[in-house]
């Protein structure tokens, strides 16, 4: 036996093509997914350059940000119009797969990796996307890049990256009943900071990990970019192989068992060391709400928001709090809302919506309110239909939409207007990101469906059959 190595150790000495004194790895590329927003300029420049794509079969894209999710038919903006375009002629140039908005296959590029099985255990995965960590849950290491890179990796199949640090992110103990995965992730990053994982890849590890769903994995792993971290991974389980079995793009026969038995062994030795070690306890965390502009601006749903004078970051608070419209001190549960989303690469999959669903039935949407539920992907969406969750939600006075990012960033036609106040499944609450002066409160898909219910934010877990 050789020194305990973790996952994160063996994917990079299995990726590194080249190395050099004084420079970043050459890593291979094993999975390159793509939108419509960040390839343009990158297939511009290999035209450029009289380049073809190197490796087209690894290379899948989709439209994800743009699409409009009422009318496919109707793209009112010109710009995102265009880039959807460009997306499709780019695609039939340079052979690459696309799943366009018609497509069955459709969806957010990190929900549909995981669904189609081009997220596996051990991939290198990138795409021009931040939350391309979300497919870290299956023990990829999986990282967003910039446009230029996109370019580099379409002509090259490799990139660039420093060696990152390691970084243990342990969670001891188990989640309480009704605290869920997102509540869990905000509230490691409201406890560490939006900062702490800058230079590392953070491994999620312990009980509460082991416990999560394929789904709440990827819950957790899609906001470690919200922590600064470059990639966030776990490393994979019988739950991964279970997973993956039948999917698509995944081995079958005795090719998926020989998969599996590989897979497994990527996980962390026993023993192996990380460069840096946080831990958390889970059953000390309790539903969370933001109140503020960035994703650790977060307390339990009991709590208030903060107080000026007590903050080691009083300017920060202090535009928050007036951004935001709130009050100092002020309880959580008086906030009232007038914006519901439930979708996201966070929170858009079928057990998302199931979950959100369960809060839901019977009930109904407090007047005032906009609420819409976009499913993660064309498929997420026929499988909650076929479980009847769209009437669920509609009877209720949801909008039961197409997939696609939608409200989670003002990049098509759903817009929280100026003043506006979302409680929203997404991963980002910044100034402006779901429209000009828009408030955004990020939750859990079951938190978003009670503050439906109630026109406020108000602990889940007082639901009737919640805890059962
Ligand atoms: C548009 C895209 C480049 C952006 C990202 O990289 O994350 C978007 O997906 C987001 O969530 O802000
Ligand atoms: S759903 Fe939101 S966070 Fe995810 S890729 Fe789309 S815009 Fe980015």
């Amino acid at each position: 036996m050789g020194k305990p190595e973790t996952i994160i150790d063996k994917i990079w000495k299995k990726h590194v093509v080249h190395q050099e004194e004084g420079k970043p790895d050459l890593l291979y590329i094993d999975q390159h997914l793509v939108h419509e927003v960040t390839s343009p300029q990158a297939f511009e420049g290999l035209r450029m350059n009289n380049r073809k794509v190197r490796r087209p079969d690894l290379t899948f894209a989709t439209m994800d940000h743009n699409v409009p999710t009422i009318n496919r038919q109707v793209v009112k903006d010109e710009i995102s119009k265009k880039q959807m375009e460009t997306l499709k002629q780019n695609c039939a140039d340079f052979g690459i797969k696309l799943a366009d908005m018609f497509h069955p296959d459709q969806g957010i590029v990190h929900v549909i990796g995981p669904q189609l099985g081009l997220t596996q255990p051990g991939k290198t995965i990138v795409c021009g996307d931040s939350h391309t960590s979300t497919h870290g849950a299956f023990g990829a290491l999986a990282f967003g890049i910039g446009t230029s890179e996109v370019e580099h990796v379409l002509a090259t199949q490799t990139i660039w990256q420093e060696r990152p640090k390691s970084l243990n992110v342990k969670v001891i103990g188990d989640l309480g009943p009704g605290v869920t995965a997102k509540d869990l992730i905000l509230a490691i990053i409201g406890k560490f900071g939006v900062r702490f994982g800058t230079g590392y890849v953070m491994e999620y590890t312990g009980e509460a990990i082991r416990n999560l769903s394929m789904e709440g994995r990827m819950t957790v792993c899609n906001m470690s970019i919200e922590a600064g971290a470059r990639a966030g991974l776990i490393s994979p389980d019988q739950k991964t192989i279970d997973y993956l079995e039948g999917r698509e793009y995944v081995p079958n026969g005795e090719a998926f068992y020989k998969a599996a038995e590989e897979w497994l062994a990527l996980a962390t030795d026993e023993g192996a060391t990380y460069d840096h070690t946080v831990t958390i306890q889970a059953d000390e965390i309790e539903p969370q709400v933001t109140w503020g502009t960035n994703p650790g601006m977060c307390v339990p749903i009991g709590g208030n928001t903060p107080v000026v004078a007590d903050s080691d970051h009083k300017e920060d608070v202090k535009r928050a709090l007036e951004y935001m419209g709130l009050e100092e001190n002020q309880p959580i549960t008086s906030i009232e809302i007038d914006h519901v989303f439930i979708g996201s690469c966070t929170n858009s999959r079928l057990s998302d919506l199931e979950k959100a669903a369960a809060i839901v039935k019977g009930r109904k949407v407090k007047d005032h309110i906009k609420a819409i539920v976009v499913p993660g992907s064309f498929s997420v969406k026929l499988q909650a239909e076929a479980a009847g969750l769209d009437k669920v939600f509609t009877e209720a006075g949801f909008e039961w939409r197409e997939s696609g990012c939608s409200m989670c960033l003002g990049m098509n036609d759903d817009i929280v207007p100026a003043g506006g106040r979302c409680a929203s499944t997404s991963n980002r609450n910044f100034e402006g990101r779901q429209g000009n002066g828009a408030r955004t409160h990020l939750v859990s898909p079951e938190m978003a469906a009670a503050a439906a219910i109630e026109g406020r934010f108000v602990d889940v877990r007082n639901f009737a059959g919640v805890l059962s």
